[in-house]
């Protein structure tokens, strides 16, 4: 199998720690498209959508999609990157797309913890969990009809990373 592995899920579910030991553990290249986008922009998130509004920002994204695509290639994509049908079926056809699922307390857990602002300005202007709450229920279908695999992304790094590769079928004990 080569094709690329695109990692679909909510803020903070995840998609970018268990990317980068997803592709060393199977010697894939790795890819996030947000630090693509922001390393090609010469400017954070928070900084593009000041100057270009959220639209500006999703056009950024979908390019950056784009560019990373390759085969032996983690791909983490950006919370928002499912929101574009054009993007939901480039990755659908082009690899395999895996959710990272897990609930509300948790994601709002780990955000709370590291906000990470500039790479994570507000959505909604509401507080931390509201707008977990708020951003998965409008997205929760979106990143279920995006995916081949949906992987139970509140256990550890290493767990999720043995879920995904037995959904692969490229790991002997499942
Ligand atoms: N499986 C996990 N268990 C515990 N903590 C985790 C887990 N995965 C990620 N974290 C922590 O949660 C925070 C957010 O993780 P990460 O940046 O990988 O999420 P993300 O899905 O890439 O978010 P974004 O959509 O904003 O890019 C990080 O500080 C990370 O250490
Ligand atoms: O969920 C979202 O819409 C976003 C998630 C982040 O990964 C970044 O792509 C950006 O902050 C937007
Ligand atoms: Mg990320």
């Amino acid at each position: 199998m080569t094709q690329p592995l695109f990692l679909v899920g909510a803020r903070g579910c995840g998609k970018t720690t268990v990317g980068g030991e997803l592709a060393q553990a199977l010697n894939y290249r790795f890819a996030d498209t947000d630090h693509w986008l922001q390393q090609n922009a010469g400017m954070n998130v928070a900084q593009i959508v000041e100057g270009e509004g959220w639209a500006g920002f999703r056009q950024r994204e979908s390019q950056a999609l784009q560019a990373v695509t390759a085969p032996e290639q983690v791909i983490a994509t950006g919370g928002g990157m499912v929101l574009a049908d054009h993007n939901r079926r480039f990755m659908r056809e082009r690899g395999v797309v895996i959710y990272l699922e897990a609930s509300v307390a948790e994601l709002a857990r780990r955000l709370e913890a590291f906000p990470e602002e500039g790479q994570r300005p507000t959505l909604t202007g509401r507080g931390i969990s509201d707008e977990v709450a708020e951003v998965l229920a409008a997205r929760d279908a979106l990143y279920r009809e995006a995916a081949h695999h949906v992987v139970d992304a509140s256990l550890p790094p290493q767990q999720v990373v043995t879920q995904i590769l037995c959904a692969l079928r490229l790991a002997d004990a499942c």
